[in-house]
């Protein structure tokens, strides 16, 4: 069996990725998996480490208006889906797949041209551009709501089938205890996850040194803070500058990015969070209660829409982006610390929501699109 995987431009397009790579090796012995991304994007540091052959193409996004800069784009996705050609022609796949990511584009048209197998996974309430695109020419269109389905046309009969939003074995199967160990958390304490997304939130950044200040020494809450790498020195520096201890017996950890999710997740007994979809699949697979800030500029405010599922459903709280500040973000904490109840419905809640199986539903799903 071979298959090529692409999906990348962030961390919510490329874990499901490899989340369903391995899933598929898992389920047929014998598989080549080929991942293409482009050289850009999180997936050139993330899937080599991950021991995945990978190779790349150019793609480039359009801007939403007319410009000289997408005349050069529409030349580059001419290229881009030539190469993508001669990439399955060498290949020669079994079925292609794609997480969505503008680099799928080319990928899965080029699949679909030569009439290979094609399946794409859309993680989000609302589907992203080139997702709705490819919608045309795929075969399967595997959704991470239920709710995604009503935006997308059905080009075929069965074509759209509602399987969750694959996330890595690891968020299941890492321990609280090995998560406490590895990452320096204290066990006696509530312990607060905060992560804006795959590259970190500026908004929720700014926020948390009002709360680092506010909890810094609290002995009933332990802080874990990744701030995305990008912002990680002058977050630390501020924070320093404040006169807060990050080393030693504090109860505030800062870390750019955590390679390690897992375990973090694993150890989290609250989250502040964004609202991309593979983060939101992950801590309703492991029941954790959120606040969710959604990224304001995400495609069609998508991320709105994906939180308002958990909020809905008693899972999550949700601060606008707009309306956030220290104060508010504070207080919601607060509610939860003082309110333990509250925290065990909302889990009870947020695990309702949870499909830890998405993952080989899906890998699943494209085996069965290979021709005999
Ligand atoms: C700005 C934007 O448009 N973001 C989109 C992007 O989000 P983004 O990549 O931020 O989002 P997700 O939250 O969906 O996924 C992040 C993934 O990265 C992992 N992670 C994150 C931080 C870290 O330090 N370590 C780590 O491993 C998370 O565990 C998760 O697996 O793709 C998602 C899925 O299509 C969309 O819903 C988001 O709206």
């Amino acid at each position: 069996m071979r298959i090529i995987i692409s999906g990348g431009g962030t961390g919510g397009h490329i874990y499901p990725a490899i989340t369903i790579a391995k899933e598929v090796a898992k389920l047929v012995n014998n598989c080549e998996i080929l991942f293409v991304g482009t050289k850009h994007g999180l997936e050139a540091d993330i899937v080599p480490k991950e021991g995945f052959n990978f190779t790349t193409i150019e793609v480039r996004g359009l801007e939403r208006k007319i410009s000289w800069q997408n005349v050069l784009t529409l030349f580059t996705t001419a290229g881009s889906v030539w190469r993508s050609v001669q990439i399955i022609r060498k290949f020669k796949p079994d079925v292609v797949i794609g997480t969505g990511g503008y680099v799928c584009g080319p990928v899965l048209l080029a699949a679909s041209l030569l009439k290979i197998p094609t399946l794409i996974q859309e993680q989000n309430v609302i589907p992203g551009i080139t997702n709705k695109i490819l919608a045309r020419f795929v075969d399967k269109i595997a959704v991470g709501y239920a709710e995604a389905e009503r935006y997308f046309k059905k080009y075929k009969p069965d074509q759209i089938v509602f399987t969750g939003n694959p996330i890595r074995p690891e968020v299941m199967s890492a321990t609280r205890e090995e998560g406490q160990k590895v990452l320096g958390i204290k066990p006696d304490r509530l312990t607060l996850l905060v992560v804006g997304g795959s590259r970190g939130a500026r908004s929720i950044n700014t926020a948390m040194l009002g709360i680092c200040k506010h909890f810094n020494g609290n002995e009933s809450i332990q802080i874990l803070h990744v701030t995305g790498q990008s912002e990680y020195n002058s977050i630390v520096g501020n924070i320093k500058q404040s006169g807060i201890e990050l080393s030693g017996d504090g109860n505030i950890i800062i870390k750019p990015y955590l390679y390690n999710m897992p375990l973090a997740l694993a150890a989290a007994d609250v989250a502040v969070f964004r609202a991309g979809a593979v983060g939101l699949a992950e801590l309703t697979a492991r029941g954790i209660p959120a606040i969710l800030i959604p990224y304001p500029y995400a495609a069609e405010n998508h991320q709105e829409f994906n939180a308002r599922v958990l909020e809905n459903h008693g899972a999550a709280m949700v601060i606008a982006d707009k309306e956030l500040t220290d104060v508010k973000l504070i207080h919601s904490i607060e509610t939860l610390l003082n309110n333990p109840q509250t925290v065990a419905n909302m889990a009870n809640k947020s695990r309702e929501l949870g499909r830890p199986q998405a993952a080989e539903t899906i890998a699943k799903l494209a085996l069965s699109l290979k021709k005999p």
